[in-house]
């Protein structure tokens, strides 16, 4: 496949949705290829709707392995409709969480373990890892703030979740990074987002700098 696929993970509010939108054009005058960005849970009309029952507050009883496997089916509809082909028209794809988020979420703040939930998800992507990861390291504690500053009343059922489920979840990020250091870069996320922006984009240029070439 002749496409480059990006992800972007990090905990709550460590703001990848906020970075990408300003990345997304930066990126884009730097090379001639096609840039799609997309998210997990969703991406496409079918994972979108996964998305709902995911995150919808009045499921409060979901159990843990259900919401795992809502998550890997998410993601799997998600590559077979939107990551993939972008890949194979040779784009380049940048998708705000992917297989990362199960393995630091499910697997460490549900507690239902890395093993299990790499097994399911092996299953979803079928061996299609990103080329490159970009990690936002932010505080549990921070992130939440954020949240709770932007949208307190309309939290989701994961954002509101309680901070020791949210200190789980960055340990195992911390853990998904220090295992898989060819693939993920850590950017620090509590700085202004200027510089997220400007340390994303330079950590791109840096892992792929033939792409940039053919935009000068
Ligand atoms: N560098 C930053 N410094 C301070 N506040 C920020 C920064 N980046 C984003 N924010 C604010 O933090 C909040 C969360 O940001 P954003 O939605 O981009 O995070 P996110 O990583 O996508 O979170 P989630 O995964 O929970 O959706 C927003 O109110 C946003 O304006
Ligand atoms: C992909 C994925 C996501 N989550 C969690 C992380 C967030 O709390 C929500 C929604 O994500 P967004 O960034 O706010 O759009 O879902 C998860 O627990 N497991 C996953 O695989």
């Amino acid at each position: 496949m002749s496409g480059i696929f990006i992800s972007f993970e990090g905990p709550d509010g460590a703001g990848k949705t906020t970075a990408l939108k300003k990345l997304m054009p930066l990126l884009q005058e730097k090379t001639n290829k096609e840039i799609v960005l997309s998210r997990e849970p969703g991406g496409s009309s079918i994972s979108e709707k996964i998305r709902k029952i995911i995150l919808d507050i009045h499921d409060e009883e979901m159990d843990p392995r259900t919401e795992a496997l809502l998550y890997a089916a998410s993601r799997r509809q998600h590559l077979i409709d939107v990551i993939l082909p972008t890949l194979e028209a040779g784009k380049i794809m940048l998708s705000d969480r992917f297989v990362d988020s199960s393995i630091a979420y499910q697997g460490g703040g549900r507690e239902i373990g890395t093993e299990a939930v790499s097994k399911i998800n092996d299953f979803a992507i079928d061996g299609h890892l990103p080329d490159l990861t970009i990690y936002f390291d932010i505080s549990p504690e921070v992130g939440l703030s954020r949240i709770r500053k932007d949208h307190e009343g309309q939290m989701d059922r994961l954002e509101k979740e309680k901070l020791d489920f949210h200190k789980r979840v960055h340990a195992s990020y911390l853990e998904i990074v220090k295992n898989n250091p060819e693939r993920i870069v850590t950017i620090d996320a509590d700085q202004v987002p200027e510089k997220v922006v400007a340390d994303a984009l330079e950590a791109i240029l840096k892992r792929f700098p033939e792409i940039f070439n053919e935009g000068e």
